[in-house]
């Protein structure tokens, strides 16, 4: 890819602590539009990676730009306008209400009361964030994020608190917003990475163990690898599915 078609990159990216190596000379180069599900094991690095890209955290080795500038160069307020970012958890500094979460993150917004609703969370809008249920929470979250409407979202597990309906609604909703703009998602949902995504990245430790479309990933041997488990693969048509089953216990030796 030229670099003029790079939104987001990384170069050789590594962040160590206590000792241990989380992300281990990681290099991307993200276009302008695009749905990429970020996936690997727990521990991969997958949040330590989203944060970096996120601006959130400086990596001790290599560097992120944004739009073809180092994303240090960009004010954090220039860089809160093109990168939308949702962390695994959320805890504003205040209880606000949902809906002064909204004007916080949607600055010279008209109305947060228009945001919930359309996202059908009108009714959440004047409870306090120490009310709100996990789920109802990332609802919020994305509503305010997609109001905003950032060149690029980094969403860390959105889904993970939401029931089967509103997960897929919520992966519908980003991967359609992929079209258009980039979209990073890390998750641990396989069959959705690979039915909805344009692109799925696997970690693993610390590293980008394997990087391609969904169809170039879905067979290879080294899926199973490095999830430590054998996938059955299942017709579904038109997709396949991942069924997971533990392998047999290496004996010791
Ligand atoms: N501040 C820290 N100090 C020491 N180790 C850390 C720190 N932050 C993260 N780690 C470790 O770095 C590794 C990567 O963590 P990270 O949260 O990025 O993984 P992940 O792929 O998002 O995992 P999960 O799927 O469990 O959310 C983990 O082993 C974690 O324990």
């Amino acid at each position: 890819m030229s670099d003029n078609n790079v939104m987001l990159g990384a170069v050789d990216l590594s962040l160590a602590r206590q000792g241990r190596r989380l992300l281990d000379g990681i290099s991307l180069a993200l276009p302008a539009r695009g749905a990429v599900a970020l996936i690997g094991p727990n521990g991969a690095g997958k949040s330590t990676l989203l944060n970096l890209l996120a601006g959130q955290m400086a990596a001790d080795h290599g560097a992120v730009s944004l739009q073809g500038r180092p994303l240090q160069a960009f004010s954090v307020r220039e860089r809160a306008l093109r990168i939308g970012y949702m962390p695994q958890r959320f805890e504003p500094h205040w209880d606000v209400t949902l809906e002064d979460l909204v004007r916080m993150r949607v600055p010279g917004l008209g109305s947060a009361e228009q945001v919930l609703a359309q996202a059908d969370l009108q009714t959440l809008g004047p409870r306090r964030w120490s009310t709100l249920s996990g789920g109802e929470r990332a609802r919020g979250m994305l509503a305010a994020v997609l109001a905003a409407d950032p060149p690029v979202l980094l969403a860390d597990e959105p889904g993970a608190a939401l029931d089967v309906q509103h997960r897929l609604a919520l992966v519908q909703a980003l991967a359609l917003r992929g079209r258009d703009r980039l979209v990073v998602v890390a998750m641990h949902d396989l069959d959705l990475a690979f039915e909805r995504f344009d692109r799925v990245i696997v970690m693993h430790g610390g590293r980008v163990a394997m990087d391609g479309s969904p169809a170039q990933l879905l067979h290879q041997p080294q899926l199973d690898e490095i999830f430590g488990v054998h996938f059955e693969r299942i017709a579904a048509p038109p997709h396949i599915l991942l069924r997971a089953r533990s392998r047999p216990q290496e004996t010791a030796t």
